[in-house]
């Protein structure tokens, strides 16, 4: 909740107005502003805490070659990496995944030709009903966080069929569509390599559906002119079960690691993984969800594209927890099961720094 205690600023008044622009923070700068809305500025306690740019230069988050993965002793070696880095940073990059650059490139400039277009269009998509599959704004629970972010995003739900073409922004349907084919076939080969990680049969999450069902959410980071003062995304950990994302060459990206800031710098052709919390359940904490953000930038637009797997949609009433084979008296579940809906739900009505859903079900 808001901290603000002046007489003479009426925050739940800002939010609206902004809101009621349908325009976003692109609409913020393209008006010229200078000095950001009080709404976006990061309480001072957060900013006296901390400096933003504290990310680490020179240590780097795994970057995995998943080349030759069809040889068994490479596919053992990479196997390894992906169990270390996911273990000890909940963050890998993945190079020489066979998606061509052109579906990676083609797939950001939809984004930007989306974000860039005329408004009115824009606006027509702009939306916070959750029903919605297709839907445009600015900060999901604006109204609920301490600080509004400074980013818009385009969300495109697919969580129990394919992505209809007709129901894609017509700018950027057919990025979209050949960029969604791709993800889904490297996350089943992720989530094979995840699988075996843990010591599984390599089919076993994906025959538990969860490589299906997806959310891609694509941001906006419009160039920001107090990116001290803001972020573009706040500290959070990623609710569903694995993400997978595509950003531009601008950067902000940052994970928390042993409680200092590393950046995840932008490399030509990769893929930042991370676990969420959900795979941390699965894999009764052997996996970790790490928190990270995006910090803001003087120049931008910086744009990112998340593909969050979060299972089927027939899974949502199923009971979900640790597996079951990777208990044992040794190796008690640190989680009690609980059902994928009721989950969502608390997600979703709360905000991204609020207490993370897993948490209630902690043992
Ligand atoms: O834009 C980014 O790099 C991060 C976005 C993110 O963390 C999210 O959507 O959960
Ligand atoms: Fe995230």
């Amino acid at each position: 909740m808001a901290t603000e205690t002046s007489v003479d600023y009426d925050r739940t008044k800002e939010l609206t107005q902004f809101d009621d622009t349908k325009a976003g923070v692109k609409g913020l700068v393209d008006a010229g502003i200078l000095n950001i809305p009080k709404i976006f500025v990061r309480p001072a306690e957060d900013l006296a805490a901390e400096e933003l740019n504290s990310g680490h230069k020179n240590v780097e988050v795994p970057i995995i070659d998943v080349s030759n993965i069809g040889d068994s002793i490479r596919r053992q070696e990479i196997v390894n990496e992906v169990k270390i880095a996911s273990g000890e940073w909940g963050f890998f990059q993945v190079i020489n995944h066979g998606i061509p650059l052109s579906v990676l490139d083609e797939m950001i400039e939809g984004i930007r030709l989306f974000n860039e277009q005329d408004l009115e269009l824009k606006k027509e998509l702009y939306s916070r009903d959750s029903a919605k599959k297709v839907k445009f704004h600015s900060n999901f629970d604006l109204y609920t966080s301490e600080t509004v972010d400074w980013r818009d995003t385009l969300q495109l739900t697919f969580l129990d069929s394919d992505p209809d073409p007709s129901q894609m922004p017509s700018v950027c349907r057919k990025s979209t569509m050949e960029y969604f084919k791709h993800m889904k076939k490297l996350g089943e080969t992720l989530f094979e390599l995840l699988s075996e990680a843990l010591g599984l049969q390599a089919d076993h999450l994906n025959s538990l559906g969860y490589s299906k069902g997806c959310s891609i959410v694509t941001h906006y980071y419009p160039p920001c002119p107090q990116p001290e003062l803001t972020l573009g995304v706040r500290k959070h950990a990623d609710a569903g079960i694995l993400t997978m994302l595509l950003q531009n060459h601008i950067g902000g990206l940052q994970v928390l690691h042993n409680g200092q800031w590393f950046d995840i710098h932008p490399t030509r052709g990769g893929l930042v993984i991370n676990i969420g919390d959900l795979l941390q359940v699965l894999s009764n904490d052997k996996f970790k969800s790490v928190k990270h953000r995006a910090i803001s930038n003087h120049i931008g637009p910086r744009i990112s594209v998340a593909c969050f797997f979060s299972g089927h949609a027939s899974l949502l009433d199923k009971p979900f927890g640790p597996i079951k084979k990777l208990i044992s008296e040794a190796n008690p579940p640190h989680y009690e099961e609980f059902l994928l809906k009721e989950y969502f739900a608390k997600f979703f009505s709360s905000s991204l720094d609020s207490k993370p859903p897993i948490d209630y079900y902690k043992l």
